[in-house]
């Protein structure tokens, strides 16, 4: 088999609210050749790791980890709605799997998924359904949150998985870097109507999804001119994540804790573990054979991102019957 890895940062802001244009061309370069490799490669199915934020995962029950036997894209912010290419029989079989290699996962015949999904899909493959993929939520919004470990354990499970079954497989983290957008906070929270819409907020009105994006942007934009209110981007700390991933430093990545990541980096940056759990999965996939780059990196506060792009791919695999 042969695996290739993509993992990126991802922004509901692009669009809503840019950084000056030749960064958004820069972005937009890095994107577009991760593209062509990706359309080169051809993957037989991806296995998508990504985040949710209070739109297809609410605090009536929120899993650590999802695995979607179907799911549809809820179509916030300029990602489009509609369902993804699940192939059924294959997240069914991935999902006993990784139970079975002691991850107790989740899982949903009807999960949705918002642009933590669906933006990365959509910009690295052209739509929603063009490949077969498999899509897994990581809880990254809502404490107590599983650790960095874990998160480790459950790549290298589906990796296992994956081994050998495909001949070309495609491992995809979204999100992330160090970031902190306006996500409400339950142990925080006043409001009521905000902690309703976290608590039990599926399928708002458009007016009540708009009415949040525009708060979003309306943040992003006093977070761009320097008014206090959310955490600092930490492009020290995305940096030294990355180079760790590209080592396959696991004894590092196993080491980072919860609440100093929320501290040093923002609430948000737990998203790095979808990164933490592709990059598992491409190496139990290749059995450590693998190269990791990271290619591409700024921290970019219109987007309220820490923004990075790491590929990884190594030789074809030759599975022992
Ligand atoms: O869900 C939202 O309203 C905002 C999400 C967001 C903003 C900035 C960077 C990200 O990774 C996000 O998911
Ligand atoms: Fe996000």
């Amino acid at each position: 088999m042969k695996a290739m890895l993509q993992c990126m940062s991802h922004t509901p802001l692009k669009g809503y609210f840019d950084p000056a244009a030749d960064v958004v061309a820069e972005v937009a370069q890095c994107v577009e050749k991760v593209r062509e490799e990706i359309e080169r490669f051809d993957p037989e199915v991806i296995y998508l790791f990504a985040s949710d934020h209070y739109n297809g995962f609410f605090l009536d029950l929120m899993p650590q980890f999802c695995l979607g036997m179907a799911a549809t894209s809820v179509g916030d912010y300029a990602t489009p709605p509609g369902p993804l290419q699940v192939p059924r029989a294959l997240a069914e079989q991935c999902a006993r799997a990784v139970v079975d290699d002691g991850i107790d996962l989740a899982f949903s015949y009807r999960m949705q998924v918002d642009h933590g999904f669906a933006q990365t899909l959509v910009e690295l493959t052209g739509s929603l359904d063009r490949y077969p993929v498999v899509p897994i939520m990581i809880n990254a919004v809502a404490p107590p949150l599983a650790s960095f470990k874990r998160a480790r354990q459950l790549g290298e499970a589906v990796g296992r998985f994956a081994r050998g079954r495909h001949a070309r497989a495609l491992f995809v983290a979204s999100g992330g870097l160090s970031h902190n957008p306006p996500i409400p906070r339950i142990a925080v929270e006043t409001d009521p109507v905000v902690i309703e819409r976290i608590v039990a907020g599926r399928n708002p009105t458009p007016e009540a999804r708009d009415a949040r994006q525009k708060r979003t942007v309306a943040a992003a934009r006093a977070f761009a001119a320097g008014e206090a209110g959310l955490h600092a981007l930490n492009p020290e700390w995305d940096q030294t994540f990355m180079q760790q991933l590209c080592a396959r430093d696991w004894r590092a990545i196993d080491a980072y804790r919860n609440d100093e990541v929320t501290e040093q980096a923002g609430a948000s940056t737990h998203e790095v573990k979808s990164w933490v759990a592709a990059s598992a999965a491409m190496d139990a996939a290749c059995s450590g054979h693998w190269q990791g780059r990271a290619r591409y990196y700024r921290a970019i506060p219109e987007w309220v991102a820490g923004f990075g792009a790491l590929t990884g791919d190594g030789p074809p695999v030759q599975v022992p019957a």
